[in-house]
């Protein structure tokens, strides 16, 4: 798997210099492979896969109160940043369970491992303290999303023990929160190593 680029690769010529596929030549290289001239800034990420983690009830997406969380099922979504993923090189994990211990187990394997999780933890969002400590324990690189906006509806909902222990959270977007959170994951990997 190759490291993510946000650009055409270059080509390299017989002389070794590097030409992209459009015909524009690397302009610059600041010492590590990674200015590309039409880019004024470093643009490599060394991220090489994503982790996006779903909670309970999440997997009758579809027909589950479609008035809230719209018509888009699980499948439909993995399929739609699966295919943001691969355009970008990037490996992309996403799992569902209904059981917390399952959620916990894969927040600590992917914050061990360094890869950064999109998480919506359902309902555990609202109660797991267990899930805030993997994610703390882990130092998981967390984007907490819902499909529905959680501060619109019941009082329960307003307050999430994953949020403090966030990079970010992306809210009531439906379908698309999962989107924004991704490129949310890119933008800030791509700051952090700038
Ligand atoms: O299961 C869910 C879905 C949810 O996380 C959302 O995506 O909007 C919001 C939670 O309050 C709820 O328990």
């Amino acid at each position: 798997m190759s490291s993510l680029r946000i650009s055409t690769l270059p080509r390299f010529g017989r002389d070794g210099s590097a030409v992209f596929a459009d015909g524009l030549p690397l302009l610059f290289d600041p010492g590590y492979g990674c200015g590309f001239g039409r880019f004024s800034s470093p643009i490599e990420s060394h991220m090489r896969a994503v982790h996006c983690l779903n909670g309970p009830n999440l997997n009758l997406l579809g027909s589950r109160e479609p008035e809230l969380y719209g018509s888009a099922t699980l499948a439909s979504i993995q399929a739609r940043l699966a295919a943001a993923c691969e355009s970008r090189g990037l490996a992309l994990h996403f799992r569902q369970s209904n059981h917390e211990g399952d959620l916990i187990t894969w927040v600590q394997d992917a914050g061990l491992a360094g890869e950064p999780i999109i998480l919506n933890a359902g309902a555990y969002t609202h109660t797991s303290i267990a899930l805030r400590d993997a994610i703390k324990g882990a130092n998981a690189k967390v984007i907490e999303v819902h499909l529905s906006n959680i501060h619109a509806r019941e009082g329960f909902r307003h307050h999430s023990h994953i949020s403090p222990v966030a990079q970010g959270v992306i809210f009531g977007f439906g379908a698309l929160s999962y989107s924004l959170a991704l490129d949310a994951c890119i933008a800030l990997a791509t700051a952090s190593e700038s």
